[in-house]
């Protein structure tokens, strides 16, 4: 078109990064900042359709929650061209399903204390979302990001003994496209190898508790356990309360932490406030 578009005039494309029935989303650089952007192009929804519906509660969503460190920063959201656009924060990690495959193929397995990091950080980022009045709906690795942060950038104080600035992990939770409000919720299901058994049955009463439930087969992946069934007797064998064979022994509490993400009734499920402040993962590492 002879009229550049304002996704081509401010920013340059580096290369595309993920696509999905969605569409496509691009590493950029604005031009006039020099800083990196993940954007997603997506066509232009029918309007009144329910795709339109979603993509609003997209940017509703990011509108409402502002920042936090453990949810992906929102910049801008523009539509041209029959195109709609969303320019996020670059994480420059990739997803915590690269990172699963990665250590799958390496053979390495994430460490318990590794688990309990990640379990911490996303439940920040949960207990944030559920203070503004909203859930998420779509909890599962490929919907966290990771940012690697050099500490001494971040001014913090933690570093290698040897003085070399440690790498620290930061996850955040991204993907707002399934946020619904809590209370008036319109629930749009997400991944059904994550979903909770009450919402499956539209029970929406407890719906924080949906995105316990996904963050717990969350960690359980992440500690090696298989590929989570989409449907059948695994899918229900799952919400049972009994945690799948893991290929490493984790410590009796946290196994029970984890047991008690997944239990079938969501009213024993800790909330996001309770896991931030919970001993086990609070305690400093032991070994
Ligand atoms: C496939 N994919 C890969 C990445 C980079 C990870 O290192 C990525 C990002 C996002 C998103 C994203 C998800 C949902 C909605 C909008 C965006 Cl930009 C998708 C991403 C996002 O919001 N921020 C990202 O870094």
């Amino acid at each position: 078109a002879f009229m550049l578009s304002r996704y081509e005039s401010e920013f340059l494309e580096i290369e595309c990064i993920g696509v999905g029935e969605f569409g496509a989303v691009y590493k950029c650089v604005k031009r006039l900042d020099g800083c990196l952007y993940a954007i997603k192009r997506s066509r232009r929804p029918l309007a009144g359709s329910a795709n339109e519906q979603l993509a609003l509660k997209e940017v509703y969503a990011h509108a409402v929650l502002g920042h936090h460190p453990h949810v992906v920063r929102y910049y801008s959201a523009w539509a041209e061209d029959d195109h709609m656009i969303i320019q996020n924060e670059y994480c420059d990690g990739g997803s915590l399903s690269d990172a699963i495959v990665k250590r799958e193929v390496k053979g390495e397995l994430f460490t318990e204390a590794e688990l309990k990091d990640l379990l911490l950080q996303v439940s920040m980022g949960l207990k944030y979302i559920h203070s503004s009045g909203l859930v998420h709906l779509d909890i599962k690795p490929s919907n966290i990001f990771i940012c690697h942060r050099l500490s001494t950038i971040e001014g913090e104080s933690e570093e290698e003994d040897d003085g070399s600035p440690s790498a620290r992990v930061i996850y955040k939770i991204g993907d707002l496209g399934h946020v619904t409000s809590s209370s008036s919720p319109q629930v749009e299901e997400g991944d059904t190898r994550f979903l909770a058994s009450e919402v499956l049955h539209e029970n929406y009463s407890y719906l924080p508790k949906a995105d316990i439930f996904a963050l717990g087969l969350t960690v359980l992946l992440a500690a090696g356990a298989s590929p989570l069934p989409l449907n059948g007797d695994q899918w229900h064998s799952l919400r049972e309360g009994r945690l799948p064979k893991l290929p490493q022994e984790l410590s009796p509490p946290f196994r029970c932490l984890l047991q008690l993400l997944l239990d079938p009734d969501p009213t024993k499920r800790p909330s996001a406030r309770e896991l931030c402040k919970h001993t086990v993962l609070r305690e400093k590492r032991t070994e």
